[in-house]
């Protein structure tokens, strides 16, 4: 029997304060979940649905989810999985399903080594030591390049380690590679490539349950989708139209619009898929287009 056989309210884990907090919390309220939220609470109500968000420790929600404490969750696949492998080899349950991938919490779990240190592919990590967060993730690359190399585990600051004489290299997250540079290391192999997902536990056959889940899920992806794209609005010479058209990232069917009192231009809208890159819009200037404007969307249904 689970935890939540005693209630119909859905039970959603999240990360109580990291990286991807805020961005969790951004995506609850675009689906129209009105959180009380104070500051210390372990878990949150939702006011308008039966709902509890538990706030908790990122490492700690995809074995919430496992074991059927929580119905869903929002976790790293870096978390998600280096937990997956260290169950299957513990042999405890790690069932779930992957409801969402999110467009947020995107980064990349690489191995990286001191600056000046010649590096000539995975090979050169034979016999070496390499510190790292995700011993199993980066067990599975080593085995996979036939690599034998010695994992030490530590919980932070791994990053330090060359420098402190702990380790020869490093596997940690990358996003824009500053926490590299700011401690004299290089990347030179990328083994995982992670982003935010929506995990479901197995078998939730609660019929209240299933009915927010159903619920949300059409919501949450209007959301995603919305992040996504943009509203892109903006005046066009007639005699460039087409040309102007074909610069505009996803605009096979762009709605135009006359101007008053304007022969010569006409209104154009689209929505893109894509955001608009400066270059684009200055080769759309260069083209006489004008009163370019970029806005974001809100919601977004098909
Ligand atoms: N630099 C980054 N850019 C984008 N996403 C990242 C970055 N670093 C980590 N992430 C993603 O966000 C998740 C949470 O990262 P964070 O650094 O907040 O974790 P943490 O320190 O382990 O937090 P906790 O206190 O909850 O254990 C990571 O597992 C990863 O999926
Ligand atoms: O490539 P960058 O953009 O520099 O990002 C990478 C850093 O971000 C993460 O740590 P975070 O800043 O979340 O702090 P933490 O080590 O306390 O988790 C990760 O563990 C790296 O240290
Ligand atoms: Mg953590």
């Amino acid at each position: 029997m689970t935890f939540n056989q005693h209630s119909s309210r859905l039970r959603i884990a999240t990360q109580k304060s990291g990286r991807l907090s805020q961005e969790s919390q951004a995506l609850f309220t675009s689906c129209g979940l009105k959180i009380n939220l104070r500051e210390q609470r372990l878990i949150a109500h939702v006011e308008n649905m039966d709902i509890d968000i538990l706030r908790v420790r990122d490492d700690d929600i995809p074995g919430l989810v496992m074991d059927g404490v929580c119905d869903l969750g929002i976790v790293g696949e870096n978390v998600l999985e280096e937990e997956s492998l260290q169950r299957q080899l513990d042999n405890e349950p790690c069932d779930y399903d992957i409801l969402s991938r999110l467009s947020f919490g995107g980064c990349r779990l690489s191995i990286a080594v001191q600056q000046e240190a010649d590096y000539q592919g995975p090979t050169s990590l034979a016999g070496k030591t390499i510190a790292t967060t995700y011993p199993r993730l980066l067990n599975r690359y080593l085995k996979q390049q036939g690599v034998q190399a010695r994992i030490v585990n530590l919980k932070g600051s791994v990053e330090v380690a060359p420098r402190a004489g702990l380790a020869d290299a490093i596997c940690d997250l990358v996003s824009t590679g500053a926490t590299l540079e700011a401690n004299g290391l290089r990347e030179v192999e990328v083994i995982y490539r992670s982003k935010a997902v929506l995990i479901q536990r197995k078998n939730v056959s609660d019929a209240a349950q299933l009915k927010i889940i159903n619920t949300l899920m059409p919501r949450i992806s209007a959301v995603m989708q919305a992040n996504e794209s943009k509203y892109i609005m903006l005046h066009a010479p007639k005699a460039k139209l087409n040309e102007i058209i074909a610069l505009l990232p996803g605009a096979e069917n762009p709605t135009l619009l006359p101007l008053a009192g304007n022969d010569e231009q006409m209104a154009v809208h689209v929505v893109s898929s894509e955001t608009l890159f400066w270059e684009t819009m200055e080769q759309l200037k260069a083209l006489g287009a004008s009163s370019i404007l970029v806005l974001p969307i809100e919601k977004m249904m098909e």
